[in-house]
């Protein structure tokens, strides 16, 4: 045995002993009253609020949580003391034995920690920056850890029931922490790509047995230090084939004890590990949550996540950022985070993975000029900083130590073929189209020559077990064949898509008043509004929720069982429709996609589907012809049944929404006409409005008649729908009814054929 393995078991030996003594003492002090467990108030064990849930994920950062303590006023001395409430305190702060400085007190006077050597290879580089001193020998320590690392992998995976001290390889000396004790099955099939046990024990944790197709790629190829573009299909755990090897980069710095600053021999600030930009604000807080769950360490210095979208302040978030390992963020926030602080974008600079997560929609529509300016500061040489300070006048390309993984399930197709080597894209200087994707993915600056371009799947980008349907309507049925589509798939979680945020606006109360739980989702809602809804829709106590919403909830939106994507209005472009649908059938499930097509977007339908669907239709059939999409046809006897009730819903939120909206503009016209100091009559400026002619008069004067309606009118009207919603719609099928509250008639209209959805009447020529 090593004399560091003897000092491991010595000090793993005298924890064990401290801590049975600490419980003995713990117990004593429970049963003797308040005094015997007083701590003070700092020296409690403070854990980082962890975000699990989307709505908090603002609120709460920077907060830290404690529980298993009383807080005990003493009467007569008016003090407050806080005692320790459990054993149960006691063993969780047992799996803690990096943290000494936040044991506390009875453990105060009893736990020493492990002496300088050990407590080195668990030490947070946050909190122990400048004060570490460099192992010696390190080749010969660390030569030795990833040979007991290696071992202790070994068993982890092939034996997931293995005993203690799968850890003790990565210097935690942590008790009887092991995968085994999780129950989580068998994980060796991660064995291949050769990760920590760590890792291999989150992944454990969260029940990802083993590695989706798109991991199995790309996770070597960044571990071998290689920039790497993926593609693959949606829902198919991109976040993990960058998160696994960002976590074991994490891991190997912490057992190397060197802050990522020192590591690069600047010693100044301390540099994030790894940036994340993302499209959308719920996507951000998404990725941070994924990547909270992988690296959740109980037993280790937390990694820290920062996400960057608006909502809190600016100063706030820069003080957040400081101090975080992952960076996740929007390009807007990021930018007006980082331009206003030198440390920051100096910080910034030193990453060591940037990620682009999907890349296309990131790269280019509306995010463009912030990503440009953010992608030229992290490849400012320290030279370009002008030199003013001392620490610029060395000139390192951090740019050639940063590795860049770009990700998403589409790409352009002449991009992707020049990405695989195959051929030049058309349209000449690409340079020169300074909006296009290539010239971004120009700018991102690749360490490689070649990025590895891993493409899973270049057959479909399509989930596996997704399904996918047209419903044919007229466009003014569609809120009836909406309602309709909706009736004959109760039970399930459903997310709409609309092409713009006044449809959502209008369909969110339309299906509210026919009892349907429906919530928005637009880029035009607070911040909160936002994270509430989506998590509403995913809350698990309603599994029939129903999420209407703009193409912002198209990309990466990773919310549990949704069964069912509808389409309100053809996307307005290919990779949309991808993207909106693969918001079901994720990581192996499956789902519906269906699209509600009127006459006038039958051209467009099939565009789409030649350029979704060309591959794999030429896969199966020379002819492109021959692949089509189902055409659902809905029973007309159910959808003419429940016309009534979409004609009087639909009464009643258009008043409700044009009442809200002159309300708004009356608001809206009253301030302006205050700030110019002039006299603002509704009733004259109406009547303007009404004299004038050209478009929107139509409009205008729709609106004017909804919102004529009184509130008995209204009253009326909902007393009505309510009265409908009461009865039951007979189908015609047989003695089942359709109601609101969902009978399965899908079964009834299938035939008991099992077919998707109603009868399959041809492709899509015979649209
Ligand atoms: N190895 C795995 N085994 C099982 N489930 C996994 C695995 N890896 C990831 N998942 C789960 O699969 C789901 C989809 O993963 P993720 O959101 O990363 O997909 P994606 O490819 O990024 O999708 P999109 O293109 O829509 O953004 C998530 O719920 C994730 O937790």
């Amino acid at each position: 045995m090593t004399p560091i393995e003897k000092k491991r078991r010595r000090d793993l030996a005298s924890f064990k002993a401290k801590k049975r003594q600490r419980i003995d003492l713990e117990n004593d002090g429970s049963q003797e009253g308040s005094s015997g467990g007083a701590i003070v108030l700092d020296k409690l064990p403070w854990n980082q609020v962890t975000v699990d849930r989307l709505e908090d994920a603002e609120g709460f950062f920077g907060l830290e949580e404690l529980s298993d303590v009383d807080v005990v006023k003493d009467p007569t001395l008016g003090k407050v003391e806080y005692k320790l409430l459990s054993n149960n305190f006691a063993s969780r702060r047992s799996k803690e034995p990096k943290i000494p400085d936040t044991t506390v007190g009875i453990d105060e006077k009893e736990w020493e920690g492990f002496d300088e050597e050990e407590s080195e290879t668990h030490v947070d580089p946050r909190r122990s920056k400048g004060k570490v001193p460099r192992e010696k020998d390190t080749s010969r320590v660390e030569k030795k850890r990833r040979k007991q690392d290696k071992k202790q992998k070994k068993e982890a995976t092939s034996q997931p029931k293995a005993s203690k001290n799968t850890f003790e390889a990565l210097g935690t000396a942590d008790e009887g922490r092991d995968i085994a004790d999780n129950e989580e099955g068998d994980v060796s099939a991660w064995e291949p790509l050769n990760l920590s046990s760590r890792t291999i024990s989150s992944l454990a944790r969260m029940k990802f047995l083993q590695p989706t197709a798109i991991q199995r790629s790309a996770i070597p190829e960044i571990l071998g230090g290689h920039d790497v573009i993926g593609k693959a299909p949606t829902g198919s755990g991109k976040t993990l084939a960058f998160g696994i090897p960002i976590y074991e980069h994490y891991l190997e710095t912490i057992r190397s004890k060197v802050p990522y600053a020192e590591a690069e021999g600047k010693g100044r600030q301390q540099s994030p590990l790894a940036l994340v930009l993302s499209p959308t604000r719920e996507l951000a807080h998404q990725l941070s949550a994924h990547l909270t769950d992988l690296c959740l360490d109980p037993g280790s210095a937390q990694l820290s996540i920062a996400t960057l979208t608006g909502g809190l302040s600016v100063h706030k978030q820069q003080r957040q950022i400081a101090h975080a390992d992952i960076i996740v963020g929007t390009p807007g926030r990021l930018w007006e985070v980082i331009s206003g602080s030198q440390d920051l974008i100096d910080s910034l600079r030193r990453i060591k993975f940037l990620i682009v997560d999907e890349a296309d929609r990131l790269l280019s529509e509306g995010h463009f000029k912030e990503v440009e300016e953010i992608l030229s500061v992290l490849d400012r040489t320290n030279e370009a900083t002008n030199g003013e300070d001392e620490r610029d006048s060395e000139t390192i390309d951090w740019k050639q130590q940063r590795q860049t993984l770009v990700f998403s399930a589409t790409f352009q197709k002449d991009l992707q073929q020049k990405l695989a080597g195959k051929g030049k894209p058309k349209g000449g200087d690409l340079m020169g189209k300074r909006e296009s994707l290539e010239y971004l993915l120009k700018k991102l600056n690749f360490r490689d020559q070649k990025p590895k371009f891993i493409d899973v799947n270049p057959i479909s980008q399509m989930a596996t077990g997704l399904k996918e349907g047209i419903v044919e309507c007229a466009g003014t049925e569609k809120d009836l064949y909406l309602y309709s589509t909706l009736l004959l798939h109760p039970h399930t979680r459903t997310l709409i898509f609309a092409n713009s945020i006044t449809s959502v606006r209008r369909l969110t109360p339309f299906l509210q008043n026919l009892s349907l739980p429906a919530y928005a989702l637009h880029s035009q809602m607070p911040q909160k509004a936002r994270l509430r809804s989506v998590e509403r829709f995913s809350s698990a106590s309603s599994p029939s929720s129903i999420l209407i919403a703009t193409d912002v909830a198209a990309r990466g939106l990773d919310i549990p069982s949704v069964q069912l994507v509808l389409h309100y209005h053809l996307p307005r472009a290919a990779d949309m429709y991808v993207h909106r649908s693969g918001r079901t059938a994720r990581a192996e499930n499956s789902g519906s996609s269906i699209v509600l097509c009127s006459p006038e977007e039958v051209q467009g339908m099939r565009r789409l589907i030649a350029k979704v669907h060309a591959r794999k239709a030429s896969e199966h059939d020379s002819d492109r012809k021959k692949f089509f999409m189902r055409t659902l046809d809905l029973d007309t006897r159910v959808v003419s049944r429940l016309k009534p009730r979409v004609i009087l819903s639909k009464k009643i939120s258009d008043a409700t929404l044009a009442k809200e909206k002159k309300g708004h503009e009356d608001n809206w016209l009253k301030t302006a006409a205050e700030d110019l100091g002039v006299d603002y009559d509704s009733e004259e400026f109406a009547a303007g409005e009404a004299s004038k002619k050209g478009r929107g008069q139509g409009r205008k004067k729709k609106e004017k008649e909804a919102r004529s309606l009184t509130k008995g009118e209204l009253g009326a009207l909902r007393g009505e729908l309510k009265g409908l919603l009461g009865q039951r719609v007979n189908v015609g099928v047989s003695e089942r009814y359709l109601t609101a509250g969902g009978v399965d008639v899908d079964e009834l209209l299938n035939g008991g054929r099992g077919e998707f959805l109603g009868r399959v009447d041809g492709g899509l020529d015979d649209l």
